[in-house]
């Protein structure tokens, strides 16, 4: 009888499976899980494969000098990175809009009115629709007084832009309520006697009106024509509270294409070149007809090709080798919105701009996890080898999840790549990497939100949302509500929380539960179900996806609360059941490649 230790190394975790070898039986003891150290497929990753060596022993009481064998996965064969790139950028050559959100606006509606310096309003205005232009020289009474004054006088103010955060101030003063914008830095810049709009929305609501071009075509009389060009605006007011559009003679917004350069892809038979402006779709399809790919780059002196020249620089630092040697060899590319400052802006408006994101996996050197392997026999004085491809280690686990059996195909959504592979009934296995995992999911929610915080990110992904709606319920992202017999804290009252471990984390981010949610699933969905089907039909003996019947589904993002079922729904329309995997019916989706890694163990 003899101890042997099967250990996974992942982008992000290193999972181990201990078992008792007794001839040919081998019977699994216990199981360990730590964070990877350093890049997979590095020297840095003994350090953890050590540690999750050790929560196994302690996990069934045995102790290191008893292991006689170590099994690591072969090859490492992926290493993803992800990287993101804007493509539009919005400039504002005239001062067209302002569309910043001040804490506190006030009044509720829509005026539209001629912009004028309100120290200019005169007799000569009456019956005219005005809006007025209030600086910070002029205190908010005076400012109020006049404005009743000049309503009585016959002239109809529908709405007032101001510099100071004098709105509610103001509005409380009024004897008839206006929609009123404050805090607009640079209000000189607003152009005077020209077309205005204002809007302002309930609290918690955003605007309609402003954000929908067809609302300001209906306001200020747009051709078919005008309101195309309009369109980069509506779309940077989305989600605000209020905002203002003037029409100038010439009023411009663009919204400037970056030229992002080119993506050339070189298969083993075809090439092609695809703008990467031209968006993920035109992109993905490219990259299928190169199948199988040898290498992808970018065009020099382009966004494009920095974006994918930065993965081979930091993949050839990390892993020792030479750039020239780095071969990108699938990238999965999605097509995003990120916040970016409107150049020209007149309070620090931002903008949402077309972006594309990456992952690119990069094959490592075979003899990469040699070197470790061997390595590690240093260190420990332990024998340990090169076991099994991952991702057939991982189908010979996951057939422990109860209720399975030959022929099966698996996903496995680790953290840097998506692996699939399948086992026919006679126990033949193929299998593919692919770019993109829950990372990418990760830097997704990040760069929409601006958070510029991995971890945040990640909390984001991993747990639903809620708002504390009072000091004693909370109401949950579905709506439901939830009481509390005592209090919660106040410092929480009125926040978007995410709900981790029973605890509520405060999140210190603008925007509703509602956009923190979609982004957060969109992000799920361009990443997993792309690959989940993208994988699928590379491993189908028949390129058929169809053909598939059984899918369990395993790996880290295999856990996440609501990918499984993103990922069940899409393939039902292909007639496939798939489900979360648990791995030898105890270990749920994870430790699939550790545990095919000892059982796979054969003496001789
Ligand atoms: N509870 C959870 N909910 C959602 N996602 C999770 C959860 N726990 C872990 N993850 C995600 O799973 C991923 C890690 O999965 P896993 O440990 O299988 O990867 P890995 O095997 O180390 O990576 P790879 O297979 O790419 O080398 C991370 O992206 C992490 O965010
Ligand atoms: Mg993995």
């Amino acid at each position: 009888m003899k101890l042997i230790v099967g250990i996974d190394i992942g982008n992000a975790t290193t999972e181990s499976t201990l078992a008792q070898v007794d001839g040919e039986k081998v019977q699994v003891l216990s199981s360990g899980i730590v964070k990877t150290t350093g890049i997979k497929g590095t020297k840095e990753n003994i350090k953890g494969v050590f540690k999750s060596l050790q929560k196994a022993l302690e996990n069934c009481g045995k102790t290191l000098e008893e292991v006689s064998l170590i099994r690591i996965n072969e090859a490492a064969p992926v290493i993803g990175d992800v990287a993101m790139e804007t493509i539009t950028e919005t400039i504002i050559t005239e001062s067209t809009m302002i569309g910043h959100n001040p804490s506190t606006p006030g009044g509720i509606g829509i005026g539209v009115g001629i912009s004028l310096p309100i120290e200019d309003i005169k007799k000569d205005h009456v019956g005219v629709e005005v809006i007025a232009l209030i600086n910070k020289d002029v205190d908010f009474q005076v400012a109020a007084r006049t404005i009743n004054n000049l309503v009585k006088m016959g002239v109809n103010i529908t709405g007032a832009i101001v510099q100071k955060d004098d709105a509610v101030l103001i509005n409380n003063r009024l004897d008839r309520k206006i929609p009123i914008i404050d805090e607009v830095l640079h209000i000189e810049k607003v152009p005077v006697n020209m077309k205005t709009a204002i809007e302002v929305s309930e609290k918690g609501k955003v605007i309609s009106m402003l954000s929908n071009p067809y609302g300001i075509a209906t306001l200020f009389d747009l051709t078919p024509e005008e309101t195309k060009m309009i369109m980069p605006l509506s779309r940077a007011l989305i989600g605000n509270r209020s905002a203002v559009v003037i029409k100038t003679p010439k009023g411009d917004v663009k919204s400037k294409i970056i030229p992002a350069g080119e993506l050339n892809i070189t298969g083993e038979s075809k090439k092609r070149s695809v703008r990467v402006d031209r968006g993920s779709k035109e992109i993905m399809s490219a990259i299928k007809a190169c199948h199988p790919v040898n290498d992808i780059y970018g065009e020099t002196g382009t966004n494009a090709g920095g974006m994918l020249e930065k993965v081979r620089v930091v993949m050839a630092q990390l892993t020792d080798q030479n750039v020239k040697n780095i071969k990108i060899q699938d990238l999965l590319a999605v097509d995003t919105f990120v916040p970016q400052k409107v150049v020209g802006g007149m309070a620090g408006e931002f903008a949402m701009e077309n972006a594309i994101g990456v992952a690119a996996m990069v094959k490592a050197d075979k003899l990469q996890m040699k070197m470790v392997a061997s390595n590690l026999e240093e260190k420990l004085d332990i024998a340990v080898e090169v076991g099994g491809v991952e991702a057939e280690m991982a189908i010979i686990g996951s057939l422990t999840t109860p209720g399975t059996t030959k022929p099966l195909a698996i996903l496995d959504m680790g953290a840097g790549s998506t692996d699939a592979s399948i086992i026919t009934k006679s126990g033949e296995i193929s299998s593919c990497h692919l770019a993109g995992a829950g990372n990418m999911v990760t830097m997704l929610i990040d760069r929409e939100l601006g958070l510029g915080d991995f971890d945040l990110a990640e909390d984001i992904k991993k747990y639903p949302l809620a708002k504390v709606e009072s000091l004693f319920h909370i109401r949950h992202e579905d709506g439901s509500v939830q009481f509390f017999d005592t209090q919660l804290d106040p410092g929480i009252f009125a926040r978007i929380v995410i709900l981790k471990d029973g605890e509520m984390q405060p999140l210190e981010i603008d925007g509703n539960i509602e956009k923190i949610k979609n982004i957060r699933r969109e992000a799920k969905k361009k990443v997993f179900v792309e690959n989940g089907i993208r994988a699928l039909v590379r491993i189908s003996p028949t390129s058929n996806i169809r053909d598939i019947d059984y899918v369990v589904l395993v790996g880290g993002s295999a856990l996440d609360f609501e990918i499984p079922q993103m990922i069940t729904d899409s393939l039902a329309h292909y007639g496939i059941v798939a489900g979360r995997g648990n791995i030898r019916g105890v270990e749920g989706p994870r430790n699939a490649v550790a545990t095919g890694l000892s059982l796979s163990y054969r003496e001789g």
